[in-house]
Order: structure tokens, then C-alpha cells, then sequence
């Protein structure tokens, strides 16, 4: 098993603060989930944007219910975290792609330059993180996207919206785990990866594209996403039955698809994408 090894975030927590003014950080022991977490801190009164950082979830939630593995046999293969902090975008539409966005661009940009071969990190409508490269690819992360709306102690009216952003990022592979498609890892890419080094890494940025969502939506990003969209031009199957062409994401961050009976837009957070096996 990997041992979750534990890590000093307080040093790493000092160069970080001075970027991430107002937030404060933790790293738990073992936690159910990070989301969760978050979630019961503005429960319980939480005022500053908080990130927590957890060695184990025990019970880590991804999309549609699907569960994050980050114990037992898959314990320190992953880093994960959330960052709960209140928002008012105009829409909220298209922040879980913004977030996977940030957190492709930061790891691409520190990965080796390795000339045409080179890995690519790219997003999978709405919210995964694969890593593309030598014909193969497999997913290294995912995003789960929460809002929730708390009034301040005390305060009769004027609730604030707050949104926790976790993210799940493979980093070591998961020893004795028995999977048809094994998951790609940061160690695939270079084995100094560690959860420290790829949090210091994408957890700044991923603030300043929180910040700029809120500013200007989704609209600006459509360009950047469109560079690592893993689903454009590809045949796809919906969990709903349809199936038709991926054909890159709007404004709004919807999924285009160009069905047989024509084109349709898919912004339902209850549907997942699969890709098809391109017709030879
Ligand atoms: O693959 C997915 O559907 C999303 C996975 C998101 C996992 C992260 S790990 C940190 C945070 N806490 C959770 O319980 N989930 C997210």
C-alpha cells in the first residue's frame, strides 16, 4: 500500500498565504471528504475562505455519485483538497470546466518538455483531467463543484453564497489496485511528483481563475478550453442514450454534440459523456 506519508503544510502554507490573503489551511489527518468538510465549517459559522488538504477521505464524493478513492490500498496516491470560499458570479455555468482549466494549465506548464511527444493534460467535459500521450489515455483527476448559501450568525437576512471547489489530482499509482483501465498519475509524467509539490502548484492559480470566473464567467475561457477539450470531434454516447459528435463547448460551457437529428447543447450536470471508438 502507499503509505500516506504526512507533510508539512505550514511550510508550504507560508510561501502560499501571502498570495491567498483572507484564506486559512489545513491538512487532516483522515477526513470523509474535503467537500464535506468545508461544508460543515460554514455550518458551523466559518467566515474566511478555508483550504483543507486531507492525507485519507474515507468517503470522498465525486460526481453523480460516484466515490474518490483516497483510502485503504489507494491511501497517499492522490492528492486531494477543497477550497470553500464566497462567490458571486453573474452565472455560475461553466465554473467546473474553468476550475479543470486552471488546474490542466498550471500542471502542463511545469511538466518537461518532451518534443512532439510531450503529455498532454486534457479535460474531459464537465469536470475530469486526463492525461493524453503515446496513444493512450487515462484519467489523472477530477473536480467536484458545490455551492451552498449560509447566513452570517446572527444575521436575519442577506445569506452569502459560498462555493467549495474540490479537486482530486492521482499522483502516486495505486499499488495492488485492481483496474480494467488503470488511472494515469502524476508519476507516470515524473516520478518526483508529490502531493506538497502538485498542490504548490495548482492551488494559487486555481484562486486567481475563482476570482476571474466570478469577474467575467465562463465566455473568455472558451478559446483556452477548446486547446485541451480531450472530447472535440470525437464520437460520444450520453448516460441518457444519445449519441453524436462532440463538437466543442459555448460560451456558457455547454457541450456541443451534433446528433443525427442535429445539434444539441448539453449543460445537465446529470449527464455523463463517454467517448466512442472513432469509426475506422
Ligand atoms: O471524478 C470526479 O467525479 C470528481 C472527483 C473529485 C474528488 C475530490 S477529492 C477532494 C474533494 N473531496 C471530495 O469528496 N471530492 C473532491
Amino acid at each position: 500500500m502507499t503509505k500516506p506519508v504526512r507533510w508539512p503544510l505550514e511550510a508550504l502554507w507560508q510561501t502560499l498565504a501571502p498570495r491567498m490573503p483572507g484564506f486559512s489551511a489545513e491538512l487532516l489527518d483522515s477526513v470523509d471528504s474535503t467537500n464535506s468538510e468545508c461544508m460543515r465549517r460554514l455550518r458551523a459559522g466559518q467566515q474566511e475562505p478555508l483550504l483543507l488538504v486531507a492525507l485519507v477521505q474515507t468517503a470522498g464524493r465525486g460526481r453523480l455519485g460516484r466515490n474518490w478513492q483516497s483510502e485503504g490500498e489507494a491511501a497517499g496516491a492522490s492528492l486531494t483538497f477543497s477550497l470553500a470560499l464566497p462567490m458571486a458570479p453573474r452565472s455560475w455555468s461553466g465554473l467546473s470546466l474553468a476550475v479543470g482549466l486552471s488546474v490542466a494549465d498550471s500542471l502542463q506548464a511545469e511538466l518537461p518538455a518532451v518534443g512532439s511527444r510531450a503529455p498532454r493534460i486534457a479535460l474531459k467535459w464537465p469536470n475530469d483531467l486526463w492525461l493524453q500521450g503515446q496513444g493512450a489515455e487515462r484519467k489523472l483527476g477530477g473536480i467536484l463543484v458545490e455551492t451552498a448559501s449560509w447566513l452570517a450568525p446572527g444575521a436575519a437576512s442577506g445569506a452569502t453564497r459560498w462555493v467549495v471547489v474540490g479537486v482530486g489530482l492521482n499522483v502516486a499509482p495505486r499499488d495492488g489496485a485492481d483496474f480494467s483501465t488503470p488511472p494515469g498519475c502524476l508519476h507516470d509524467l515524473d516520478a518526483r511528483w508529490d502531493a506538497p509539490t502538485a498542490l504548490g502548484c495548482v492551488v494559487e492559480p486555481l484562486v486567481d481563475a475563482l476570482q476571474a470566473f466570478e469577474r467575467e464567467g465562463f465566455a473568455p475561457l472558451v478559446a483556452r478550453y477548446a486547446a485541451r477539450d480531450a472530447l472535440a470531434g470525437r464520437p460520444v454516447r450520453l448516460s441518457d442514450g444519445r449519441e453524436g459528435l462532440a463538437s466543442g463547448v459555448g460560451a456558457d460551457g455547454a457541450l456541443r454534440v451534433r446528433g443525427p437529428a442535429g445539434p444539441f447543447d448539453i449543460s445537465s450536470a446529470e449527464v455523463s459523456v463517454r467517448p466512442l471508438p472513432a469509426v475506422a
